[in-house]
């Protein structure tokens, strides 16, 4: 994990020589960027390694052992899954597509917990049919689906209730999910958890294995992961008294903040787990097994290993002093400072870092919003010179979009001087593969 010393999310293998050139997994940012064009996501497979692995030796050191579903929102894709299996994770889905695009990739479905606040009944087919290991229920309407649904293709379907405990964790409001008037789950107030357990326990073919409770995205704090167990953990208390009934599982979801910038302080997870682990021991009662607990990680696997390669197009200084540096890229590949006011680090390729003046990060997109870092401390920057992010490992390319009808950049993951490429660039054929033509409505032609 990064610790506080630290100014931004570098991934394990950044190196910067005496010509202040920047390479990553041993390839030199100006090369990769001449192979595959800019912007260009890189990915580094060795910083992936080691977050998971780390995560991997916290959850072992719990008794029981916890489990790491990798939260695909943050990052998925055909090859991604492939790693993600060959690494023994697990995989948190939240639509037919990410469920489509991990089995492609080779992912064992029943390593898969299936999430979202929507589900149509095609994705819950579809997950039940493949075998999903786990459908995390977050609506009434949808316990009646799936109950329907699995008994309409004799499969029943193993469940999470997802509850929302009141827990309001310290992050930027969009991606709050913790509190009662959250979108997502079953609010632990006024019974309405009450009545989801009811309907759990007494619909044909479902299997309760257990709760699960997410709080938020790019947390810093310990304590809130911890209250959130306990909360569980005392619901699940009712629930023996009230239904006998005492879960296998417990999913307190993902959230574990990074370090983005200066300010930012990330908690340690091995910490939150022991803690976690410490509290479900206490509190589970006298002749019953403690719940494994499931973990949902996305960004904290994957932000850091993560960087964006820019070309920059132009250079201005406007009145008043303000410097911008626009890049080849912007809100089309990162949404996020756009979105929730996110800030990264960045640095310019071949310029020495000490020698600064304030400069303005700007996108390409007709917006004033697509501004990618504000008032950053740079190297004198020209048209031509290469800029990297650094942190873009997560929600960055899963956010992406067409905006102005600018193609996707490509994703390269680089080891030990090599690279390989995981998802090619868009073309502008592959942007408008699905438009059809015009077609004149005088005519009769339309159906
Ligand atoms: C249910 C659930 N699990 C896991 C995650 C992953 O969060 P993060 O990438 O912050 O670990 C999210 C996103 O906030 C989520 O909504
Ligand atoms: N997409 C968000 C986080 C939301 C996570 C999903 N609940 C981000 O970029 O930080």
């Amino acid at each position: 994990m990064p610790s506080a010393r630290r100014i931004g999310l570098f991934p394990d293998t950044y190196t910067i020589d005496d010509r202040y050139h920047i390479s990553i997994g041993g390839l030199p940012i100006r090369q990769l960027a001449q192979e595959f064009g800019t912007p260009l996501y890189v990915l580094d497979y060795e910083t992936l390694r080691h977050r998971i692995r780390s995560f991997q030796q916290a959850l072992q050191d719990m008794n029981p052992p916890g489990q790491a579903f990798y939260a695909g929102k943050a990052f998925l894709t055909k090859a991604m899954a492939g790693f993600l299996e060959q690494q023994h994770m697990g995989l948190d889905v939240v639509s037919g597509g990410e469920l489509y695009t991990a089995l492609e990739g080779g992912m064992n479905p029943s390593r898969i917990i299936f999430h979202g606040n929507v589900k149509t009944d095609e994705e819950i087919r579809f997950g039940l049919l493949r075998g999903v290991g786990y459908f995390v229920v977050d609506s009434l309407a949808e316990l009646e689906a799936i109950s329907r649904i699995a008994k309409e293709v004799d499969k029943p379907a193993p469940i999470l209730l997802r509850l929302t405990p009141g827990i309001e964790a310290h992050t930027h409001a969009f991606i709050q999910t913790g509190q009662f008037d959250s979108k997502f789950g079953f609010a632990m107030q006024d019974g309405i958890h009450e009545v989801a357990l009811q309907r759990a326990l007494t619909l044909p073919y479902l299997e309760l294995k257990g709760f699960h409770a997410h709080i938020g995205s790019q947390i810093f704090d310990e304590d809130p992961f911890v209250h959130n167990a306990q909360r569980l953990m005392e619901f699940m208390h009712d629930a023996l008294e009230r239904y006998h009934y005492w879960p296998e599982v417990v999913d307190i979801g993902g959230g574990f903040g990074v370090q983005y910038g200066p300010d930012d302080d990330p908690p340690q997870v091995s910490r939150i787990l022991a803690r976690v682990n410490d509290a479900m021991q206490r509190m589970t009662p006298h002749g019953y097994a403690v719940p494994t607990v499931f973990i949902e990680p996305g960004r904290a696997i994957v932000a850091e290993a993560g960087v964006t390669i820019y070309q920059v197009g132009a250079t201005k200084t406007v009145p008043g002093g303000k410097r911008y540096a626009a890049v080849d890229g912007g809100m089309g590949d990162n949404i996020r400072p756009a979105l929730y006011q996110a800030s990264y680090t960045a640095q310019v390729d071949g310029k020495n870092p000490e020698d600064r003046a304030l400069y303005t990060i700007a996108g390409r997109y007709c917006e004033s919003g697509d501004i990618l870092v504000k008032d950053i401390p740079l190297p004198p920057i020209e048209p031509g010179d290469y800029v990297v992010v650094f942190g873009t490992g997560a929600y960055n390319f899963a956010m992406a979009s067409n905006y102005n009808r600018v193609p996707r950049p490509a994703v390269v993951l680089v080891y030990n001087g090599q690279a390989s490429l995981w998802v090619k660039r868009e073309s502008y054929e592959d942007m408008a593969h699905n438009d059809l033509p015009w077609q004149d409505p005088e005519e009769g032609l339309w159906r």
